[in-house]
């Protein structure tokens, strides 16, 4: 394995933008594993079908195409909410863990952000990192990101969402949200991107240190 970074954490805590500014610092491939949640939910939606339905979630992860995570539909509201209904079911799990295998074994090393990475996807990731910020400041920041893009909504019914998606996430039987007993905790509450980032990067510079070490 090569130098895999794992970047876990509640919705919008800042692990994405973390994980691309880690990519770029490194040179290494980074994926946003939550979008490939966003998409099987969304096809499912797309598809007339029920997020209640398992069938219909892993039919919608089986045919896939990752062209799909980049369409702006998988960064609306409704599609985080879609993604954290499919994403309890441990099948359609099962069907995205290949594509974040090969995507972490990549040389010299790949960033990764997500929910489980640092447990599940990748348990022996050398450098883990667990990020979160209060509620309060999760919601402002979603409701800034999805405002920019054009949605209209309440910043009130971002904060219910945000905490209904935390209950649910972390409650779920399979690949519950939670840090890994080796991830780095970053509170980023009271952090800007720029120190968020710079905090970030001296966890993983160290964990960096400890691995080439190890490898001699
Ligand atoms: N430390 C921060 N301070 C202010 N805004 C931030 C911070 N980190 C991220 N953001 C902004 O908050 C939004 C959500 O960040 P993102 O990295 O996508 O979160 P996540 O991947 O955890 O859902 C984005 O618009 C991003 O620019
Ligand atoms: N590795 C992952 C990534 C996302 N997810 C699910 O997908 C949903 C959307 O993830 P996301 O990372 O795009 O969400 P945000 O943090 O951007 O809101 C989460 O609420 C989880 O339910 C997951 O179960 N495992």
């Amino acid at each position: 394995m090569g130098f895999v970074i794992a970047v876990d954490g509640p919705a919008a805590s800042g692990k994405g933008t973390i994980a691309v500014k880690l990519g770029a610092l490194y040179g290494f491939p980074v994926l946003d594993t939550g979008l490939l949640y966003r998409a099987v939910g969304v096809k499912v939606l797309e598809s007339g079908g029920d997020l209640g339905d398992e069938a219909a979630a892993v039919a919608a992860a089986k045919a896939l195409d990752p062209q799909e995570l980049e369409r702006p539909e998988v960064r609306t509201r409704a599609a985080g909410e879609a993604a954290s209904r499919v994403a309890i079911y441990t099948p359609v799990r099962q069907v995205l863990r290949d594509f974040q295998l090969a995507f972490a074994a990549q040389e010299p090393g790949a960033v990764l952000d997500g929910r489980d990475i640092g447990t599940v996807i990748a348990p022996r990731a050398p450098a883990k990192l667990y990020v979160t910020a209060s509620p309060e400041v999760r919601a402002e920041r979603r409701w800034k990101q999805l405002t920019g893009q054009g949605e209209t909504v309440a910043y009130e019914d971002i904060l219910a969402d945000i905490r209904i998606r935390d209950e649910r996430d972390g409650a779920r039987a399979e690949s519950p949200m939670r840090p890994a007993d080796d991830a780095v905790l970053l509170d980023t509450t009271e952090m800007s991107i720029d120190a968020a980032f710079d905090a970030a990067r001296r966890i993983v510079e160290a964990a960096r240190s400890r691995w080439e070490t190890a490898k001699g």
